[in-house]
């Protein structure tokens, strides 16, 4: 069985657009909450930012993909939770090439991605743990699409934000993220003025 639920809105557009300014190191100051552990990216640098869409896995069924990149929209990071499977690469030239179609911001595979070629000049940065030859198949067994997951020790759901960059991959948490996002601000704007006063730069 697919279960397939509906968009989640958590933060307003300004608050989105806010958390886009701010570096992932600049959040690894002030809290060891909401990172993802050990995963590589598939692009040396680069920023990304996203709302949330989940897709969930089994047994090396890819099937579940199709439902949510039906349900992606443009600047969205789909997470995808492949429930431990470290075998079957659920992510690859064609999931990829319909991922650039849609304009994804990003890709977080909690698993294996395969066809590295193509996802190395690709425009979406996918965020993996391994690389596998073997590639899911359309088994069409059972899935969820915009639920809660849990990828690298975090747990998301639909409607979260996400900041990804080479440094890191950070989920806000919609209970506390207001405090947090004001001192990062701050700690950026300062600095900002220090880099310019000791060395002359912006
Ligand atoms: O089909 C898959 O599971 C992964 C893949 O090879 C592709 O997206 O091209
Ligand atoms: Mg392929």
């Amino acid at each position: 069985m697919l279960t397939v639920k509906k968009r989640v809105q958590k933060y307003t557009e300004s608050e989105k657009e806010t958390f886009k300014t701010i570096s992932t190191s600049t959040i690894g100051h002030l809290t060891d909450f909401g990172f993802l552990k050990n995963f590589h990216c598939t692009v040396p640098v680069f920023k990304a930012a996203g709302e949330v869409i989940t897709v969930k896995l089994s047994n090396g069924d890819g099937w579940p993909l199709n439902s949510a990149l039906e349900q992606a929209e443009a600047g969205d990071i789909l997470v995808i939770d492949p429930s431990g499977n470290e075998t079957h690469a659920c992510w690859g030239e064609f999931r990829a090439r319909k991922a650039e179609q849609i304009g994804l911001a990003a890709v977080i595979v909690d698993g294996a991605v395969t066809d590295t070629a193509h996802l190395q000049r690709s425009a979406v940065p996918v965020f993996y743990k391994s690389i596998s030859a073997r590639t899911t198949k359309s088994l069409k067994l059972e899935g969820e699409v915009n639920t809660p997951v849990s990828v690298g020790g975090v747990v998301f759901e639909p409607g979260d934000y996400v900041i990804a960059d080479q440094d890191g991959i950070y989920k806000f948490n919609s209970l506390h993220y207001k405090p947090l996002v004001e001192t990062a601000i701050q700690k950026e704007k300062m600095e900002q003025g220090k880099r310019k006063i000791i060395y002359g730069k912006q």
